[in-house]
């Protein structure tokens, strides 16, 4: 189901949460295996814990159009790309989502062409891509680059090659990576990234039949294979979604288990938290965040993978403008990924920003008013000073949110939070009302704990 740009969120103010919330599969890792699943020519994949995200489903109907056949029951899709007839993904597909540019490296290899407009997605900086079409030109592929899109090919199999990438590179990792497992001869790649997405979409492939090792190390060697054929594999747990609501835990003063979350996929995370006050304890099963000291201030750099993640500054910052005293943040991945400040500041968040560092001068009481998400994770920096903000906040651009939570709202109602999700904008009385009867009948429904 598309969002509804009507559609906003409604906050109150949270009571302590309580309960356990299943942690999905991981959008950023889901994402390059559908990419790869392009890469096997005979029987199909069936990936398991795919999340139902508007990503997710964009990508899924870029595959269709390329002519994979595609069912999806039960958060298992099952994708055969033994049919494929296309190798020019449609533009106004490409142009919602970053990671359509994946679909480069594996229709290339696959195929020997593919003709790819230039990406969309999140606006929090100028996301270039020469690192990306450096490693498919030392792979031997003919490229050509207009304003809009880039076309690529190669007569014949693309030839291994050693490529040191400037930045560590997360897309430009996958995308290399996927093109060489076709390759012929071992390609080497240096400097690459060392997410635990790159380790997965390594599994998977390696599942295909394809030789990579290294990943999760800073050097990835691929010996190229003639074919490679479709597999079984599960998706890892989304970190950040784990990471989100490990924060959620620790603003609202909840204790929460997150069924399903990997602690050592989060150190620097789990780490920042720990120095904050809050209280986390991995299980077999997942992790347990116990949150009622008062929070600590911090000071926070966002680095590469193991460094402290890019994708959790936003949700951070929202944690901070409520901690007593001062914390430093400095974001180094992306040169805009501040623009959620400006709309903490409507709430009364005191946050400078100058270039690449923001100040928060924590300990102030949020106030409810109506916000905007201006990117995917500025939206759930949104609902976490929702939940602890005085009166009531009204958020839109949920377009943003449903690119890479699982139903947040639904999850959060779970375990105790007054947030609904409505069509229209209401009036303020209307609101309160609502909000009152909603918020008993929801009381109600709150599931209990399965720890004790
Ligand atoms: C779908 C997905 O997995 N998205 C994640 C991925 O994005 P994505 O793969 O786009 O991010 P990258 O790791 O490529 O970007 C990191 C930095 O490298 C720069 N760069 C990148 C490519 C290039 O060719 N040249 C270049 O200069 C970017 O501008 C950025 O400053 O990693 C980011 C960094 O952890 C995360 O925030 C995103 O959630
Ligand atoms: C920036 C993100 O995603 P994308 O690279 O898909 O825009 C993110 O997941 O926070």
């Amino acid at each position: 189901m598309e969002t509804d740009f009507n559609e906003r969120i409604i906050i109150k103010k949270a009571p302590p949460l309580k309960g356990t919330i299943r942690i999905h599969g991981a959008k950023n890792a889901v994402l390059p295996i559908i990419a790869a699943s392009i890469l096997g020519q005979e029987q199909p994949s069936y990936i398991e814990e795919v999340p139902d995200l508007e990503d997710v489903r964009i990508l899924r109907d870029a595959l269709k159009y390329l002519g994979a056949k595609l069912s999806y029951q039960d958060d298992t899709l099952m994708i055969d790309t033994s049919t494929l007839t296309k190798t020019d993904p449609p533009k106004d597909l490409v142009q919602k989502m970053r990671a359509s540019f994946l679909l480069m490296g594996s229709l290339l290899a696959r195929t020997g062409h593919v003709r790819i407009y230039l990406p969309g997605g999140c606006a929090i900086g100028a996301r270039p891509i020469d690192q990306h079409l450096k490693g498919f030109q030392a792979l031997g592929a003919e490229i050509i680059e207009t304003k809009e899109y880039i076309e690529a090919s190669v007569v014949g199999r693309l030839q291994a090659a050693t490529i040191y990438l400037d930045v560590p590179s997360v897309g430009a990792t996958e995308n290399i990576m996927m093109a060489a497992t076709l390759a012929e001869g071992t390609t080497v790649i240096e400097n690459v990234a060392q997410e635990p997405e790159i380790v997965d979409l390594a599994n998977y492939l390696n599942t295909m039949g394809a030789k990579v090792k290294g990943a999760g190390t800073n050097v990835i060697r691929i010996e190229g294979v003639e074919k490679l054929t479709g597999a079984r594999h599960t998706v890892i747990p989304d970190r950040i979604e784990t990471g989100t609501y490990l924060t959620i835990a620790a603003a609202t003063g909840s204790e929460l288990f997150l069924q399903n979350a990997i602690g050592d996929h989060l150190r620097a995370v789990i780490a920042k938290l720990t120095e904050a006050g809050i209280d986390i304890s991995e299980e077999d099963d997942g992790i347990l965040v116990k949150a009622c000291e008062p929070l600590k201030p911090l000071q926070i750099k966002t680095l590469p993978y193991p460094g402290f993640p890019t994708d959790m500054q936003a949700q951070f910052t929202a944690l901070m403008a409520i901690a007593k005293g001062t914390s430093y943040i400095t974001e180094t991945v992306f040169e805009n990924r501040y623009m959620h400040c400006k709309q903490l500041q409507k709430m009364g968040a005191n946050i400078s920003v100058e270039g690449r560092h923001a100040s928060i001068v924590g300990g102030r009481t949020l106030q409810g008013t109506k916000v905007e998400m201006t990117d995917l994770r500025a939206g759930a920096a949104m609902i976490i000073a929702g939940l602890v903000a005085e009166g009531i906040t009204e958020v839109t651009n949920l377009h943003h949110i449903d690119r890479g939570y699982v139903d947040i709202v639904g999850k959060l109602q779970q375990v105790g939070a007054d947030i609904y999700r409505v069509r229209q904008p209401l009036e303020k009385a209307v609101y309160r009302e609502r909000i009152q009867e909603a918020t008993q009948r929801e009381r109600r429904a709150i599931l209990k704990p399965t720890f004790a």
